[in-house]
């Protein structure tokens, strides 16, 4: 009998959760995945710096410079390391940081790169020490030194390798070494969407997906997905769920509306764990700053994953201040909860 690894996901994953929630949504989408550029929607200043530097790299017959990108989770850049190795028509070699424990696992994939090819290191930043080692030479010189034998008669040599890309992706480019950053000369930080690109992404997934969808029908999911593709693919298919049920099967604002109010997402796209925080904030600790260690307490969730996850949107946004102090509630996060503000505070601390 075949497993069906879906039935190990959690019962009730964040629906606006920024990582993919399971292997069947995995799988889905690799299937709304753009392959090129051209239907690579948005980051117009990563976009156009690749298209040039891509083009000048295959013009010369050379390997591209190694390029980093760095995003919170589900802004494309899995997505675009695939996009480069395809515009540059040759493979795409992948793997993580926390896969590679020792140096001959990397050893062994560089060694087997052909001319030109990319490499692809996600979550760069979990690289471990002497793994991290062995890659600089190679992003250098196209060298490796590894040891052979043992003991007192074990000894260095130098491999030569095909010259090859490097892409790195992280979800936090302050956790890199220096060494290693400075080794990347292109280097892409991948932004919040707006509303009218994901609009864009929403309708052509529907598309693929031979969903019927209008055009508010496209940016009423948009304007809920935190700025980010994989939450708005998301959102799109369980709206089409509700449509076939509730409806005709027809995406239009008024059902998208009344299918994303059911499913807890606000007209903001925060959902459950935002107004969470949010909330924490301002009713636990006045408002702040309250350090995000005890945000994380408060809320019985990873610093980690508030600071990579949740609180990026928030920031962008102006729901949240990141200070040195401590995390701050803004004026719009009194709002958008109906609260009124304390009248101690200054308004200076405020947008207006
Ligand atoms: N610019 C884009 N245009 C169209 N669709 C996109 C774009 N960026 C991402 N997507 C869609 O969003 C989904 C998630 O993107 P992707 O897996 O590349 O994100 P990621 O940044 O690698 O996330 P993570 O940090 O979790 O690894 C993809 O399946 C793709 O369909
Ligand atoms: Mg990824």
């Amino acid at each position: 009998m075949s497993i069906q690894t879906d039935d190990f996901a959690p019962a009730s994953p964040r629906l606006v959760s920024a990582a993919p929630s399971s292997p069947r949504e995995e799988a889905m989408e690799r299937a709304l995945r753009p392959k090129l550029l051209d239907e690579y929607v948005g980051q117009t200043k990563a976009r156009e710096q690749l298209e040039i530097f891509i083009g000048a790299a295959s013009k010369r017959g050379e390997a591209l410079d190694h390029v980093l990108l760095f995003g919170p989770p589900g802004l494309g850049k899995t997505t675009l390391s695939h996009i480069i190795a395809a515009e540059l028509g040759v493979n795409l070699r992948q793997t993580s940081g926390p896969v590679l424990e020792k140096p001959k696992d990397l050893a062994a994939i560089l060694t087997n790169l052909e001319r030109n090819d990319v490499l692809f290191i996600d979550e760069i930043h979990r690289l471990s020490p002497v793994v991290e080692e062995i890659l600089y030479p190679a992003l250098e010189d196209y060298q490796i030194d590894i040891m052979i034998g043992e003991g007192p008669a074990a000894r260095s040599i130098k491999l030569d390798l095909q010259p090859f890309t490097l892409v790195g992706a992280t979800t936090r480019a302050g956790m890199l070494t220096n060494p290693l950053r400075d080794r990347f000369g292109i280097v892409a930080r991948l932004e919040f969407y707006t509303p009218e690109e994901l609009q864009r992404i929403v309708t052509r997934s529907a598309q693929l997906l031979g969903a019927s969808i209008d055009a508010a029908g496209a940016l009423e999911i948009a304007k809920r997905s935190r700025g980010t593709p994989r939450i708005a693919n998301r959102l799109l298919r369980r709206v089409r769920d509700f449509a076939e049920v509730k409806g005709d099967g027809r995406i239009v604002a008024e059902l998208a509306d009344r299918a994303l109010a059911m499913l807890d997402v606000d007209p903001q796209g925060f959902d459950l764990m935002d107004r969470k925080l949010l909330e924490a904030v301002i009713h636990r600790f006045d408002g702040g700053p309250v350090g995000l260690d005890n945000v994380a307490a408060a809320i019985g969730e990873e610093s980690g994953t508030i600071e990579d996850v949740i609180e990026p949107y928030l920031i962008q946004q102006g729901y949240l201040q990141r200070t040195p102090r401590g995390r701050i509630a803004t004026l719009a996060a009194y709002r958008h909860l109906g609260l009124a503000p304390p009248a101690s505070r200054g308004s200076d601390l405020f947008d207006a």
